[in-house]
């Protein structure tokens, strides 16, 4: 499900994970390895304070891989572990348990260091909605605890799951609200599914799609549906589609909202190709 981010809404989730935050000793925060920068939450920064943190870019299956590698480097050069992650590639969620243990090992020699007993390091998952929380928790502890599409605002006592013998993972996710502030981010947001449909109109989502891949992956739309780069006028690139996929209308005209369907849709599943929204060297 998306949520309608109202600013009540935010003050309490921000709450929520603080609370929660007091809890762990580090955050594993996940982005959609598609839009990196804008399936990030704007205050995590200011809400994290000095927890360290993780970064597991989710979805890397649907996302294009050289990018997803820049995102990787750009993170590591700014000291944060980054781990791009398919949930259903089982080396994938072992490299977040390895990489969980070491974070949390820095973590213990500080207690020991300070004559503290030894105990699991403890850490909790945080990201937007839709990002794939639930499904990694699940994966985390290989066996099914939390309901996916869960949802903030259901308080329920925490519990810790036992990841490995020294990792612990808070049962529920923090769920943090994704950057709103620049419309192209909303565009971007609505491309690979992270708000609701009816926020923005399919078919501006679905040209504004169009005219990315116009620029950056022409190939891909060739190879697709058959659509030249060069073609401006987005109405001439829709009849294109909708005659070549047989989105009609009785009578034969071409039928635009099923044409946008088809293309969010061929997107979503990564028909169209793995695609990735933003660059490291977009940010600045
Ligand atoms: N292709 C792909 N899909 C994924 C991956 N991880 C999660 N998903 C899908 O993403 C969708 C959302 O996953 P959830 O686990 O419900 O996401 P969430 O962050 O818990 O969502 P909220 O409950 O809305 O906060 C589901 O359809 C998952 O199957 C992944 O690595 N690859």
């Amino acid at each position: 499900m998306t949520i309608q981010w109202f600013p009540g809404h935010m003050a309490k989730a921000k709450r929520q994970v603080e609370e929660k935050l007091k809890l762990v000793d580090f955050v594993i925060e996940l982005v959609d390895a598609r839009a990196p920068y804008s399936s990030q939450n704007p205050m995590l920064h200011q809400v994290l304070q000095q927890k360290p943190k993780m970064v597991l870019l989710m979805k890397k299956d649907l996302a294009d891989e050289n990018i997803t590698n820049k995102w990787i480097s750009w993170y590591e050069g700014q000291g944060i572990s980054a781990i791009a992650v398919n949930v259903d590639d089982k080396k994938d969620v072992q490299q977040v348990i390895q990489k969980a243990k070491d974070m949390g090992q820095e973590k213990l020699e500080r207690l020991k260091k300070k004559g503290v007993r030894p105990r699991p390091a403890r850490a909790m998952i945080i990201g937007i909605p839709n990002v794939g929380k639930s499904t990694l928790i699940n994966r985390l502890a290989q066996k099914k605890i939390t309901k996916t599409g869960d949802r903030p605002g259901v308080t329920t006592a925490q519990q810790w799951i036992k990841v490995k013998k020294d990792f612990e993972l808070l049962d529920t996710p923090g769920i943090l609200w994704p950057k709103f502030e620049e419309e192209i981010v909303g565009y971007r947001l609505a491309t690979i599914g992270t708000i609701k449909d009816n926020i923005l109109p399919i078919p501006d989502v679905a040209a504004f799609f169009i005219r990315f891949l116009q620029e950056h992956y022409p190939n891909l739309l060739n190879d697709r549906y058959g659509v030249s780069s060069d073609i401006e006028d987005m109405g001439e690139v829709f009849d294109h589609i909708g005659t070549k996929r047989g989105c009609l209308e009785s009578g034969g005209k071409i039928n635009y909202d099923k044409v946008a369907d088809v293309i969010i849709r061929d997107l979503r599943s990564a028909k169209t190709g793995r695609i990735t929204l933003e660059t490291p060297d977009m940010i600045h």
